[in-house]
Formats: C-alpha cells, structure tokens, sequence
C-alpha cells in the first residue's frame, strides 16, 4: 500500500472512512473507544491506520465488532440464496464468493460503507508483472505466489456459479455479462481483488465458544493450502484497518462469545499508532501477502534451500524419492523436506539454533559412505543431526551455488539501495516494487552471507568441535520450518 493509487476514488479518501465510521457507529452493539481515531496516513505510504487520540493504558478495549457484523459466511444472505452448500468451496472460495454477492449489490449491501474503504489495487505478488518479479532473482518466494493455481480455482469454481446464479452477481464496472469471455476475465479480475483482500485482510474466525485468540493466520498463496484443516475466514471492519509492523504491536484481536475485541496489549502515547500484529513473518512473504516491506521484519528474513538444489550439488541424478535410495530412507523415517529454511541467525547464534534439525540429517544421509549408508538402510536409520566439516563442506556448497543464482552481489544491491535512499524520492508503482524486491534480496543475500561466514571455521578445523556430550548438542538442532 503507497498511497491513494491502490483505492477508487481517491479524491473521496476522508468522506469514505468518516462514512465508514458512521456507519459503524449505526451498527447495534458496535463499540468504538473515542480515544482512536481512523487516520490517513497515505503520505507515510500505509494507506488508512488507526491511531490513539490520547494516551490509553494496557489491557483497555479499542473496539469491538459484534460477530454478525463480519462480513462471512455466516452473516451473508447468500448462503440461503444459493442453492449449494458454501462452506464445502473451502474458507478462501466460499468467503470470496460471499464478497462478490456483497460488492455487487453495491449500496444494497449491509457491507457497502466498508468496501468503500478497502482497497481495489495491490502491490502482493499476484499482481507483479514477469519483469518486476525478475528483480526478486533467486528468492523461493517467486514459486510460492501460486497465480496460475488461483486463477484455476476461480475459472472452476466461481465463474460457473455466478454464471449460473446471474441475479445474485449483476455484472459491475460496465460489464454487460460475465457469459462472454471478456465478460469471464473481468470477473476473474474481480474475484482477485476479493482474493488479495483476503490475504491481507481476513481473520480466520474461530468459533464463538473456543478461548483460544490466535487471530491472524499463516497461510500460502490463496487457495492453494489443505483447506481441511483451516477455519472459516471472516472480514472484520475497522479490525483490518489496523496497520502492522514488527516491534511495533500494540494491540491484539480477542475473539470472545458474541464480539471480536480489539485490546491494548501495551500502553499506547497520544498521536501514536495502533498496530496489529502480523506475525513474524519473512520480508519475502510480507511482500507476497500484505505488498509491503519495511527494515524491522529484517529480523526474520530467511533463506529457503529446496531439496532439487541440494541433490543436484550433491551429485544426485534427481530428487526423487522412488529414484534416490538416501532419500527413500528420510522419506520412510518421516524427515524429508521439499525445501529447508534457514533464518538470519540473530547476533551469537550458533549453527545448532539457525539449521533445522531435517537439513542437517540429510546433509549426513548424503555425506555417507557407500557402506555405511547401507548399513543405516538395512537398520532403516537415518543418521543423527550432527554437523561435521563433510556436512559443512556440502552446505557451504549448497549455500554458494544458491548465491550464485541470484543475478546481483549483496554490495552492488547495498550500493543501489543507498543511491535510492540518498535520492529521498518517495518511489510509487513499478519503481517501489523493484526496491522492495531488492530490500527482499539484500535481506536474503545477508542471511546467505551470515551462514557461510558461520560455516568457514569448521571448513577450516576439518570438523566441528563439539562437548562432551556429543547427544546432547544434537538434539540442539531445530525442526526445520518450511
Ligand atoms: C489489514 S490492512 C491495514 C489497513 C490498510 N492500511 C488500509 O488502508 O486499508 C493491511 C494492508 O495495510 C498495508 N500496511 C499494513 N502495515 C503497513 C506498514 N507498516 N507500512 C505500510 N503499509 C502497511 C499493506 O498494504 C497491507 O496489505
């Protein structure tokens, strides 16, 4: 979110969030505290924000939505319209479905003054063009955007419905029909807005007598996840009006009985803002849910090793588990990945907190002797996860021909990133895509930079000098987080 180019209409930016606010206020058992107030804060590129009034104190309760005013499943007319079961689309399909009914019942819809505040462009990786997603280079997250997936879905699932059910979605925008294939592709555009909007916006709801308050979830691209496991999703106005960054949470959706609360989980200062939390997520994938970057998620930056890239320097033909005996006995014992994640290893940290557990015994299954691999195979046991100077070697391998991938050094990008922060020119469109995408690389350039660095003395001293308690340091290893 930069600034007024990613809503309709503009020029109307503070009439629709005081009608917005108005609106709410007319909402039975909506209560909003008067010491916040919602804010235009696109000069700081964040679009709206909420922001205290005056000084509120640990614990005191912001807002709080009652459930039926969430725009979900559950509070849609549509589901008694249709003649299908909504929920069995999936949370995603069926919570999207229920916004296209909404929005295109324009000033009809309870919703009305809330889609007006939301945004209708983005700056999430679904809507980069092939050459913006260029300057993300090596980065893994280019395969997790998962476009052609959801277009897939959409074409499949919700384009015959709402053909088929053309009263509950009149055509918006000018668009005459959806039966045409123009027609098609503008309701698939459609369809992505309300997807993106998911994605940086929805809550997952849990049901009204569940405790637990975990609000925001942690999911992929849209529509791509084992959907079995997940909770419905829900829209939840002025919640999703709150802004997020890093250190900076201050507030925390409560899901109680019959109202979503927002509370202060900190004091929070006059003029300050109000900020959810949107978990400790990589910069990558801030950028590919939310479309937007800044330097204090650097701090979970990571880098993603996919398991083709580590046989292939191993010298295996493939990465098949049918094909490749070593990874036949990871995958029988349960310890294979497709991928492995390393994070930015904070000041101190040893190799034994930053490398998951699964990577460093495959990098021992693949440094194994001929012999002693088959020995392990017979006894169907993989080795421990102990880091010795031939896995070091092979990592440190696998890590340079990662960083050999990427198209740039980490100090021609640094370079670059300075030039364009000296300029102070606020960047908009294209121009900002691309220095978030090298703010992306540069944040995993360093992780990549910081772990060999890690691994050189133990290329050095032949092997990693470990206590007494050789066991002990194993079990150290983390489980891998991909
Ligand atoms: C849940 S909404 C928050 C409300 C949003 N700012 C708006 O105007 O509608 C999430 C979106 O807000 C923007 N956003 C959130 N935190 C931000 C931050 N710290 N800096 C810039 N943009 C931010 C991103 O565009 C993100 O996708």
């Amino acid at each position: 979110m930069s600034s007024s180019t990613h809503f309709a209409d503009p020029s109307s930016f503070q009439q629709q969030s005081n009608d917005f606010v108005r609106w709410l206020e007319t909402c039975p058992g909506v209560k909003v505290n008067p010491n916040i107030c919602l804010a235009d804060l696109r000069s700081t590129g964040s679009g709206r924000g909420v922001l205290a009034r005056s000084n509120i104190p640990e614990g005191e309760e912001l807002f709080s939505i009652p459930r039926n005013l969430i725009l979900a499943v559950q509070n849609s007319e549509l589901k008694n319209l249709l003649g299908q079961e909504l929920e069995a689309l999936g949370p995603w399909l069926s919570l999207m479905l229920v916004m296209l009914h909404e929005y295109s019942k324009g000033a009809n819809s309870t919703w009305a003054a809330y889609f007006r505040v939301l945004p209708t462009r983005f700056d999430t990786l679904m809507f980069w063009s092939p050459e913006e997603l260029r300057e993300l280079q090596a980065s893994a997250i280019v395969d997790k955007i998962g476009k052609q997936g959801a277009d897939e879905s959409i074409l499949e699932s919700i384009v015959p419905i709402v053909r088929a059910n053309s009263t509950l979605f009149p055509p918006v925008h000018g668009v005459s029909s959806y039966e045409s294939d123009e027609g098609a592709a503008a309701l698939l555009e459609l369809a992505h807005v309300m997807g993106s909007l998911i994605m940086a916006y929805a809550f997952d709801i849990e049901k009204a007598e569940t405790e637990d308050d975990d609000a925001e979830d942690n999911d992929e691209s849209y529509m791509t996840d084992d959907e079995d496991e997940q909770l419905p999703k829900g829209m939840v106005p002025l919640a999703d009006m709150l802004n997020a960054d890093a250190d900076r949470n201050n507030a925390r959706l409560f899901q109680e009985e019959e109202f979503l609360v927002m509370k202060a989980i900190k004091p929070i200062q006059e003029g300050q803002e109000i900020f959810n939390d949107y978990g400790e997520i990589p910069r990558a994938d801030l950028l590919r849910r939310y479309g937007y970057v800044t330097e204090n998620y650097s701090q979970y930056d990571v880098i993603e090793l996919p398991l083709s890239d580590i046989c292939q320097v191993a010298g295996l033909s493939d990465s098949d588990v049918e094909s490749q005996p070593r990874l036949e006995l990871l995958d029988a014992n349960d310890v294979l990945d497709d991928g492995y994640v390393i994070p930015r290893p904070a000041p101190n940290a040893s190799l034994e907190d930053i490398l998951p557990a699964e990577l460093v015994i495959l990098l021992s299954t693949l440094c194994l002797t001929p012999e002693d691999f088959e020995q392990r195979r017979s006894k169907n046991k993989p080795p421990k996860p102990a880091m010795e100077s031939s896995q070091a070697s092979l990592l440190y391998k696998i890590l340079k021909a990662k960083q050999a991938q990427y198209g740039s050094s980490l100090a021609n990008d640094l370079q670059l990133l300075g030039n364009i922060q000296q300029s102070n020119v606020a960047l908009e469109g294209s121009d900002r895509r691309k220095m978030m995408a090298l703010q992306v690389r540069i944040g995993e350039k360093e992780v990549l930079q910081a772990v060999l660095a890690m691994l050189e003395p133990l290329l050095s001293n032949g092997s990693l000098k470990r206590g007494a308690n050789a066991d002990a340091d194993v079990r150290q290893f983390k489980s891998a987080r991909v």
